[in-house]
C-alpha cells in the first residue's frame, strides 16, 4: 500500500495551553482533494498551521510528506513548505511587484538558478491557473479571483506533494469562487492532492468529495448527507 501524503494518530492540536482539537486520527492519500469543514473557532485554522509547521504538533503522532510532524525542527520547516504548497484566504501576494516577479521571487528563495528553467516553470503554472497573459500586472491591478489564481500558481511552483488551501475562496463572491474552485479541481484532476478547509457549503454540494468536519474538539469524516 501506498505510503499516505499526510497521516495523523491521536494527535492533539493546541494554541498555547488551550486544546483545540484532540484524539485526531485521519489519513490522506495521494490524489484525494480532502475538505475541512467546521463553524468558525471550531480550530481549522489551527488544524492547518500544525500540518505547515507554524504550530507545534505536542502530542500524538503525524507525519506529512515524509516529515514526522512531533520531531519538526524549525530547520526543517523551509524544507518542509517546500514540498506543500499553502494558499491562504488573502492571498498573500507581494503589492510591490509583478505577477511574474512574485513567483520569481518564490523561486529564487528555493534555490532555482537556471533563468530559463524559471521562466518556463513561470509560464507553466500560470497557464495551469489561466493567468499567463497577466504575469506582468501588479496584484492591486487583479481582482481577488485573479489573485488567488496567482496565489495557487505560486503553491504549485515546486511540484508540491500535497497542496494545504486554508479558505481560499473566504474572501470571494461566489462566482468567483467557482472559478478558483475549478481551477483547483482541475489541478486535483491532474494529479495533486489537495486539503481544502472551508466554510463554503455550497462549495462542498457542487463538488463533492471527502469531507473531514471539527466539531467539539474533534475531527471526524462526514457522509455528504450530513454537511
Ligand atoms: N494565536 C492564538 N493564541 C491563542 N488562541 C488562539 C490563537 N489562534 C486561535 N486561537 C483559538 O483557537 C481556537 C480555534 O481557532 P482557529 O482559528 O483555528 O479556528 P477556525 O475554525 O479556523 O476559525 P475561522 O474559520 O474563524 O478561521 C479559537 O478558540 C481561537 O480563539
Amino acid at each position: 500500500m501506498e505510503k499516505p501524503v499526510l497521516y495523523l494518530k491521536d494527535a492533539s492540536i493546541f494554541q498555547r495551553e488551550s486544546l483545540i482539537l484532540s484524539d485526531v486520527t485521519l489519513h490522506v492519500k495521494k490524489g484525494e482533494f480532502v475538505y475541512l469543514i467546521g463553524k468558525t473557532g471550531t480550530g481549522k485554522s489551527s488544524f492547518m498551521k500544525t500540518l505547515y509547521g507554524d504550530l507545534p504538533l505536542q502530542k500524538g503522532e503525524g507525519e506529512i510528506v515524509g516529515y514526522d510532524l512531533a520531531t519538526l525542527k524549525e530547520s526543517d520547516i523551509p524544507f518542509l513548505r517546500r514540498k506543500l504548497g499553502v494558499v491562504f484566504q488573502d492571498f498573500k501576494l507581494l503589492n510591490d511587484r509583478t505577477v511574474k516577479d512574485n513567483l520569481l521571487f518564490v523561486l529564487t528563495a528555493t534555490g532555482w538558478k537556471d533563468k530559463a528553467e524559471m521562466d518556463a516553470r513561470i509560464d507553466e503554472v500560470l497557464d495551469k491557473v489561466g493567468m499567463k497573459t497577466k504575469s506582468f500586472k501588479y496584484p492591486y491591478q487583479l481582482s481577488g479571483g485573479e489573485q488567488q489564481r496567482v496565489a495557487i500558481a505560486r503553491a504549485l511552483l515546486n511540484k508540491p506533494e500535497l497542496i494545504l488551501a486554508d479558505e481560499p475562496t473566504g474572501n470571494l463572491d461566489p462566482q468567483t469562487s467557482v472559478e478558483v474552485m475549478e481551477v483547483l479541481q482541475e489541478i486535483n484532476k491532474n494529479g495533486n492532492t489537495i486539503l481544502m478547509a472551508t466554510h463554503d457549503y455550497a462549495l462542498i454540494l457542487k463538488y463533492p468529495s471527502k469531507t473531514l468536519k471539527c466539531d467539539e474538539n474533534q475531527v471526524f469524516e462526514v457522509v455528504q448527507k450530513s454537511v
